[in-house]
């Protein structure tokens, strides 16, 4: 009810897609809404049409039929480019977006490209490299970085834009599990900073917890959508779709099986480990 009288910021209607050459809908009428500084998080297994999703929002591919409406805007190929100033888009490879000769420039050439003056973009870059701890690299070629460190310039790229929209396709695939916790909570906080509406593509379930809404994609449908707790806690259907159980349900799941009764509502592993703990004291 509350999410209704907010602004949509995203709205995806009747979304249909096929490849060329193949008559499989990788979008099988897919709608929703997404309003403005929500984050949503969207799981489904390889090949569900995740990516392509992200796709047709960001304009780089147009749907069949339905409709992608962003901030107003109805995407078509007379807006395409002002509906693509809105978005920062960051992919799951980093090589394939750089385009600078040092980090530095690197981060710099989107607003070199809106013609912010020389002062003000030197600031924003070094922000942006400093939130994603890479400003002692701003001088490094991006070709010699890890994957890791590629993807958190890429990320620099796209906050240093302020974009409306933020999209992340796996973006924190390459991060080690510190860096994949420091950008996610980043994200949560630059989120509240620069209200940004956030879709993050994963196959790290937990990470999904942290989302305002978690969206599960099957063979080009949405099955699912709600609060991130209510999925992640429907264990008996992330498993028929192939997905991953994040850990607490994971080891939940694991006790029912030894016919261990267990608390149904979303726990985190943290608070499973402090509910079995409780059990053990009350058994003493
Ligand atoms: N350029 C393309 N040409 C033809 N088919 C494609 C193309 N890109 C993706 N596909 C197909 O479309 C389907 C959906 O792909 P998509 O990349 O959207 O899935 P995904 O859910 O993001 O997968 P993953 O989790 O593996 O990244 C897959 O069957 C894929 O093989």
């Amino acid at each position: 009810m509350e999410r209704q009288l907010m602004n949509n910021i995203i709205s995806v209607q009747n979304a249909i897609f096929s490849y060329p050459g193949n008559d499989i809908h990788v979008l099988n009428d897919i709608s929703f809404d997404v309003s403005q500084g929500e984050w949503v998080a969207i799981i489904g297994h390889n090949g569900s049409g995740k990516s392509t999703l992200a796709k047709a929002i960001d304009g780089l591919l147009s749907l069949d039929s339905g409709q992608v409406v962003v901030d107003g805007l109805e995407l078509n190929e007379n807006t395409v480019w002002d509906v693509r100033s809105k978005i920062g888009f960051v992919f799951q490879n980093p090589d394939n977006q750089f385009v600078g000769a040092t980090v530095a420039d690197d981060v710099a050439f989107g607003l070199e490209n809106r013609h912010v003056d020389h002062a003000t973009m030197v600031a924003k870059v070094d922000e942006a490299l400093k939130l994603v701890r890479m400003d002692k690299y701003a001088d490094r070629e991006p070709a010699g970085l890890s994957g890791g460190q590629k993807q958190r310039v890429a990320l620099a790229g796209v906050i240093a834009m302020q974009p409306k929209i933020v999209i992340l396709d796996e973006a924190t695939s390459m991060l080690d599990p510190q860096g994949r916790q420091e950008v996610i909570e980043l994200l949560h906080e630059l989120k509240q900073r620069y209200k940004f509406t956030v879709l993050t593509i994963t196959h790290d379930i937990d990470e999904t917890a942290l989302a305002d809404r978690l969206f599960v994609i099957d063979d080009g449908s949405l099955i699912s959508s709600g609060e991130p707790e209510k999925i992640l806690s429907d264990s008996k259907m992330l498993l028929e779709k192939g997905l991953d159980l994040p850990l607490g349900e994971h080891i939940k799941h694991d006790l029912k099986e030894l016919k261990i009764e267990v608390p149904e509502e979303y726990m985190n592993s943290s608070q499973v480990v402090n509910w079995l703990c409780q059990q053990l004291s009350s058994m003493e």
